[in-house]
């Protein structure tokens, strides 16, 4: 079981930002929620702290981050658990340390973009929830 944090950062507009996979990594060039594994012995809220300021250089209090919604795929030899938060606060301007762009985009027209599997249903609980 691999289980794995991400956030769904949501502007005043109802757009939540994505970021796009560099080229080199597994799933490569496909958009997702900035996130990443949850370190042993680290809460999902913590690991979602840790991960926003890692990759976008932002600063989120982890008692702020709301339990949306989550996803169950295989994942290669694995199972991947996602769990995807809601942020609506968030210290500072995202910015893409990891990723190869960054992108704010309404739920609706995320399925004009190529992502990960398991983010498939995420988007249409999104669709509904935001
Ligand atoms: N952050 C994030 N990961 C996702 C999403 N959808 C999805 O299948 N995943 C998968 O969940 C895992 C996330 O872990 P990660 O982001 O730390 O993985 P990584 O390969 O980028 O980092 P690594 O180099 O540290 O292993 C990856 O296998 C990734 O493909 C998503 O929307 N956001």
């Amino acid at each position: 079981m691999l289980p794995v944090v991400a956030a769904a950062l949501v502007d005043g507009e109802g757009r939540v930002l994505l970021q796009r996979r560099p080229p080199g990594k597994q799933m490569a060039d496909l958009w997702e929620f900035p996130g990443g594994k949850i370190e042993p012995g680290e809460s999902p809220e913590a690991a979602l702290a840790r991960e926003l300021a890692e990759e976008l250089a932002i600063t989120v209090d982890p008692a702020t981050a709301i339990p949306l919604t989550f996803a169950s795929a295989a994942l290669g030899q694995r199972h991947l658990l996602l769990l995807l938060y809601l942020i609506r606060d968030w210290q500072g301007e995202p910015r893409p340390l990891e990723a190869s762009a960054l992108a704010w985009v309404l739920p609706q027209d995320m399925h004009a973009l190529a992502m990960p599997p398991a983010d498939v249903p995420l988007v249409a609980m999104l669709e509904r929830l935001l």
